[in-house]
């Protein structure tokens, strides 16, 4: 059950760490969660654990309602489930979405929710919310941390002066950090409990001390002081922005494939072989709620002219075009128009290993298809394909693949699903078929792979 709150304060310039730390293992600090996502949950079930006194605010009744039952609504998490069971059933985990009241209760309050990328500028509309949320319960003593994702500077001058304008509390009355969540979907217990080093940034060093300390207790992993709040989220923003950049970097090597009649994907993986080479791999393009909205947190945010971030973005939000093109010139080549053409794309989810399709590259290239006149299936084994919104494919279950396989004319493999690896391509008759991952090998069908060019 959550425990009253402690008399003694969290951010309180002094307190002894030692003593802080064992009040918070001891489950002695209330600590509130806001946001139970494929993210938030995870992190409210270790702290749980860990602190036997945690209440997550959602604002979705039916997740809140699931937790209380002791069910996870996050698949896909190994562990989540039992953990979210045994945490609400001995209640150290509670669910509500009553955020101002779980406020009141906490000493520690962790923003979780999402942040977004609207046209042209990051949504922080949830981030907001929830800091009003936590505004209206906030005590003096307490510490707010942020976990969300945001553009650099968003925690200094963003959301400390709107919880010190909510709560009406003087702005040193009260602890402030961001402390990234450096966590993958599909591994999210593992990487919380200490899979990478875990970064504190404070608005002022206590609150960087202090939340170094509580994070202590959770990680197995070091604690990394960032020196202050605005250089831990560019630590966030900056890992992201490297990735984007690199996977573009890829990318645009792969198109020198067949002007070269070289394997890009070999020469990467042995360029690699050198410690201060680091190519990432190419593929169709970038997709999930991170990477590619990371680079805009920035460009977006500094009047500064970034014109390689920019680029990369550029490049990889090409390749979904550049797998299009390939489909439609391997089918000219078989003498088939795109317009009287069955396509089979086999992966909706923007990677393997997640039900996740928000930005996947599948998205463009089933639309573009679409809008060349193809009739487009997809097939996916970790996502409901039918549910997926504004998708315009006729779904095909993973299991009715190879009975299926000699009406289509072309096969796209835009994930790097196992099951994939498993299906008989000579039942695809007469097919062609791009390989946009390179994760299949030879293929008995005219192929284009990305990264390989034309076999
Ligand atoms: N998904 C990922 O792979 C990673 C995500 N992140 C960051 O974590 C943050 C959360 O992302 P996800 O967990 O993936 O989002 P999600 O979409 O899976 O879940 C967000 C949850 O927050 C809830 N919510 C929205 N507004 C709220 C409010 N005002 N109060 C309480 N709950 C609210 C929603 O109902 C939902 O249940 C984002 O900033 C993201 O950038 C960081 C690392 C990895
Ligand atoms: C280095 C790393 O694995 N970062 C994670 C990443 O998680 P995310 O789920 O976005 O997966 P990802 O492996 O970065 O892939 C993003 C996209 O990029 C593509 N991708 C990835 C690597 C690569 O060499 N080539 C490539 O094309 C993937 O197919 C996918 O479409 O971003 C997360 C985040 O910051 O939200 C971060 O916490 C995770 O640790």
């Amino acid at each position: 059950m959550t425990a009253a709150r402690s008399e003694q304060a969290v951010y309180a310039g002094d307190r002894d760490g030692a003593a802080l730390q064992a009040a918070f293992a001891n489950g002695e600090i209330p600590v509130a969660v806001y946001g139970l996502g494929k993210m938030g949950l995870p992190l409210a079930a270790v702290l749980a654990e860990v602190t036997g006194n945690v209440v997550g605010v959602d604002i979705d009744e039916s997740v809140v309602a699931a937790i209380e039952r002791g069910e996870s609504p996050v698949e896909g998490e190994p562990g989540l489930a039992e953990l979210v069971a045994e945490t609400s059933a001995d209640r150290s985990l509670t669910a509500t979405t009553r955020g101002a009241r779980a406020a009141s209760d906490a000493q520690v309050h962790v923003l979780i929710v999402p942040t977004l990328m609207e046209e042209a500028e990051p949504d922080l509309s949830m981030l907001r919310a929830a800091v009003d949320a936590v505004g209206e319960g906030l005590s003096p003593g307490d510490l707010v941390i942020v976990e969300s994702t945001v553009p650099p500077t968003t925690t200094r001058d963003v959301v400390a002066p709107r919880l010190a304008d909510r709560s009406g509390l003087d702005p040193d009355e009260f602890g402030v950090a961001f402390c990234p969540e450096r966590t993958a979907s599909g591994r999210a217990l593992e990487d919380i409990r200490g899979a990478y080093p875990k970064v504190v940034g404070g608005v002022d060093a206590e609150s960087e001390r202090v939340a170094g300390l509580l994070y202590d207790e959770l990680t197995s992993n070091e604690v990394i002081p960032a020196g202050d709040a605005t250089t831990a989220e560019c630590v966030k923003v900056f890992e992201g922005i490297y990735r984007d950049v690199n996977i573009a970097l890829a990318n645009e090597l792969a198109r020198v494939a067949d002007p070269l009649s070289v394997d890009v994907t070999r020469a990467i993986e042995v360029a690699n072989t050198q410690p201060f080479c680091e190519i990432h791999s190419p593929g169709p393009g970038v997709g999930g709620h991170c990477i590619p909205l990371y680079p805009r947190f920035l460009t977006t945010t500094v009047d500064t002219d970034l014109p390689l971030i920019e680029t990369g973005r550029a490049v990889n939000d090409e390749m979904p075009s550049f797998v299009t093109d390939a489909v439609v010139d391997l089918l000219d080549e078989q003498g088939v128009p795109v317009e009287d053409a069955d396509v089979l794309v086999l992966g909706v989810a923007y990677r393997a290993g997640v039900d996740e399709t928000r930005k996947s590259p599948s998205r463009p290239v089933v639309s573009q298809l679409d809008a060349l006149g193809a009739r487009v299936w997809a097939a996916d084994p970790a996502v409901d394909v039918a549910a997926v919104p504004e998708l315009p494919a006729e779904p095909v279950a993973v299991a009715n693949v190879e009975q299926t396989a000699s009406t289509y004319d072309a096969v796209v493999v835009m994930t790097e699903h196992d099951a994939y690896s498993d299906l008989d391509y000579e039942a695809f008759g007469d097919a062609v078929a791009v390989d946009a991952r390179g994760s299949l090998g030879e293929l008995p069908l005219p192929t284009y792979t990305v990264g390989a060019g034309r076999s």
